[in-house]
């Protein structure tokens, strides 16, 4: 079997045509398929002054990617693109990409889907109300998503994601925690083939609330649920106080880290392997693996992006779909 990957390029005015230009310069055990503006690519192509011989995605057999070269699925922007200029013209052609990438996964003529980054505020400028592909994911295939980033011998899990700070406290109920510590569970077991895993679980509060007295979400919301989840089996760690539980020494104990909100363990994650870390949505019925950044747009066409995370997200695909290729089980 040739797994089949399609890849969105993201923002165009940002690193990802970068990102696609600089990863086809190598061989790749898969198919790859760029969904983007040909135009984009063979421009982002010329000013990295990188070779690159772009083809039409047909439906022939599938055949592994070779050096050079990049099958790409046209989707033509809406206005020309000034590397580094972002313009909410574009926030339509971006989504168009997505949605054909899930189309694509979900009719099984790919095998997963790998983003490169969008922007997420350029998107909002045109009127369209978007956090993130976790929630556009989850939206589009009608499933529960959760937010894992792996890297630097981590793998972070989020119970909120692009929430703003002042509405964590309120989303941190027992149906949240239990749901998805289900879903990181089912999917560390299914799709990481790991067996009974070890997660620890954050608090939300300093010092996971000090018995009370620094905030009572632990006592009232976290215990009960993962007591709950515990008599079902499940091996879980906490309320740990989140600025101890990522001590390296402990590291090694847990498969799986859950923290409560986004800035409470990415920094962590990115400090240990920015650039070369992933982003994994689980829960979904599809597999889409991410980088680890931003647009980074000052960065566009200047070849000093480093293309390390999207490697990194590719060969995590790859890695999810030989094991849910292995375990039907996996498919949520
Ligand atoms: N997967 C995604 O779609 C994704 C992920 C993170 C951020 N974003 C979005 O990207 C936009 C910009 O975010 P930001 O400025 O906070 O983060 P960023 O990751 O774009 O940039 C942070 C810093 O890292 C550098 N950097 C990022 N990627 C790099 C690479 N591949 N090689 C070398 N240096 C790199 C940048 O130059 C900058 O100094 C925001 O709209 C944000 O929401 C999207
Ligand atoms: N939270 C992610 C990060 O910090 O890398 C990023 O915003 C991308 O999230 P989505 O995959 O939901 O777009």
């Amino acid at each position: 079997m040739i797994p089949k990957l399609v890849i969105t390029a993201g923002e165009p005015a940002g690193i990802g045509p970068d990102l696609c230009v600089q990863i086809a310069q190598q061989n790749l055990p898969c198919q790859l398929t760029v969904i983007a503006d040909h135009h984009v690519l063979s421009q982002r192509a010329e000013k990295l002054g990188l070779p690159l011989r772009l083809t039409t995605v047909n439906g022939n057999e599938a055949a592994f990617h070779r050096a050079g070269q990049l099958s790409v699925m046209h989707i033509p922007v809406a206005k020309p693109v000034v590397a580094g200029q972002l313009d909410s013209e574009n926030a339509h052609y971006v989504l168009h990409t997505l949605q054909q990438a899930i189309e694509a996964c979900s009719t099984h003529q790919a095998d997963a889907m790998v983003t490169a980054p969008v922007h997420k505020g350029i998107i909002n400028e045109a009127g369209i109300p978007f956090t993130g592909h976790t929630e556009y994911l989850s939206a589009l295939t009608n499933s529960p998503a959760v937010m894992m980033l792996a890297g630097g011998d981590m793998r972070v899990t989020l119970a909120t994601t692009h929430l703003p700070l002042k509405d964590v406290p309120a989303a941190i109920t027992a149906e949240r925690i239990e749901k998805k510590l289900r879903i990181i569970y089912h999917d560390l077991v299914t799709r990481f083939l790991i067996e009974n895993p070890c997660i620890a679980v954050a608090g939300l509060n300093p010092h996971a609330g000090e018995s009370g007295h620094l905030g009572r979400e632990e006592i009232d919301v976290i215990m009960p649920a993962l007591e709950k989840l515990r008599q079902t089996g499940m091996h879980l760690l906490g309320p740990l106080p989140a600025d101890t539980l990522f001590n390296p020494a402990k590291l090694k104990e847990y498969d799986c880290i859950f923290v409560m909100y986004h800035d409470q363990g990415l920094p962590t994650l990115k400090h240990a392997s920015f650039g070369q870390g992933v982003n994994i949505t689980l829960g979904l019925p599809i597999i889409r693996t991410s980088v680890d950044h931003g647009t980074a747009l000052e960065l566009a066409g200047t070849g000093q992006a480093d293309a390390g995370s999207m490697l990194t997200a590719i060969e995590a695909a790859l890695m999810l779909v030989k094991n849910t290729y292995n375990n039907p089980s996996a498919i949520n």
